[in-house]
């Protein structure tokens, strides 16, 4: 990130050709050297997101979606199922500017130790410095797919507008451990810690300080284990940056297994603004690679897919390897 976060590095352009190969043969990449979050940082990170998941119960309840932004079965509420029908064992603490804006009230009572922050500071900072790396990958990303630039700056950041009026999101979250050897067992031939899918954003941050997060890379037919690195942030494709570049880029289909240890990641969805128009940008559409997707806005793309995935109708389509639902969706009105 040190090649792509100074504008006029000597390295930046062979960094965007490695950042290129990664998200179209593989659909991640790990970022290293990012300043803005370094360990230390990351793991006092952790360290917050222990003490959300180890609240007492009433204070989760309390503070449960959806008057507030806790989900978990020990609050009665489930998390959503990307595949429909699946089961899941994760537990999420959550924070948006501009989706959960009046969840005041409903704020948990923590403050981390060293810092002094409660939920709603400690959570703002954390996503200004994640959009201090969001932007640079932003402008790297219209950068590496030589997008033109116009005064208002390069496409993608121009939409993402990095201030606070996205329609971005962290999700601390946590995969209890199982309780006993009979459960770890049961896990082992269980269900998902999350179910399949692809963010429905433009690109994710992910950290893990445990195994167990799998990508299905693109015509890939095997998941493959990502690498838990301590310095280092995965990056991974969803489907607005899909959409836009007409499926030069895939969005990246994910999933966590359901393991018998415990396990927290740290997941930072970055998204447009909500009024931005969606559509394959006319720098991907030719004749013979004609607009493959729906025009749609940032807002409704979102809420027709969690609508749908509160009705039960998921968002990924079982099978061998099984398909996102979400990326191609084909939308009769944009929503504007
Ligand atoms: O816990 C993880 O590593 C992945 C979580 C995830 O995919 C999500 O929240 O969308
Ligand atoms: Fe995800």
């Amino acid at each position: 990130m040190s090649q792509i976060m100074a504008s006029n590095h000597p390295g930046r352009t062979s960094a965007l050709t490695q950042m290129r190969n990664a998200l179209t043969t593989k659909g991640y990449f790990y970022a290293s050297n990012v300043d803005c979050l370094p360990q230390h940082y990351i793991e006092s990170v952790y360290a917050f997101a222990r003490q959300l998941h180890e609240l007492p119960v009433a204070e989760k309840r309390r503070c449960a979606r959806p008057n507030g932004t806790y989900s978990g079965t020990d609050a009665g509420v489930e998390e959503l199922a990307y595949e429909a029908g699946s089961a899941s064992t994760v537990r999420a603490w959550d924070f948006s500017r501009v989706r959960f804006p009046t969840s005041g009230q409903f704020r948990p009572e923590v403050h981390c130790p060293s810092s002094g922050l409660g939920f709603h500071d400690f959570l703002d900072d954390l996503y200004g410095r994640q959009d201090r790396l969001a932007v640079a990958l932003m402008t790297a990303f219209a950068e590496m797919l030589e997008l033109p630039r116009d005064t208002a700056g390069d496409t993608f950041s121009s939409c993402f507008l990095g201030d606070g009026h996205d329609m971005g999101t962290i999700r601390l979250l946590h995969y209890p451990a199982a309780t006993s050897s009979e459960e770890a067992r049961k896990r082992h031939e269980a269900n998902y810690g999350i179910s399949p899918h692809t963010d429905f954003e433009a690109f994710t941050l992910m950290h893990q300080n445990a195994p167990g997060l799998q990508f299905l890379p693109p015509n890939g037919a095997d998941w493959v284990d990502a690498p838990v690195r301590e310095e280092e942030f995965v990056v991974i494709v969803g489907d607005i940056l899909e959409r836009f570049t007409n499926g030069v880029l895939r969005a990246t289909p994910h999933r966590v297994l359901q393991t018998a240890h415990e396990r927290f990641s740290i997941i930072r969805f970055n998204a447009m603004a909500p009024e931005t128009l969606v559509e394959p940008l006319p720098h991907f559409v030719t004749d013979s690679r004609p607009a493959g997707y729906t025009p749609v806005t940032m807002r409704k793309h979102m809420e027709t897919t969690l609508g749908r995935l509160e009705l039960g109708l998921g968002a990924w389509e079982k099978g061998q390897p099984g398909r996102s639902l979400s990326a191609s969706f084909v939308y009769d009105d944009p929503g504007l």
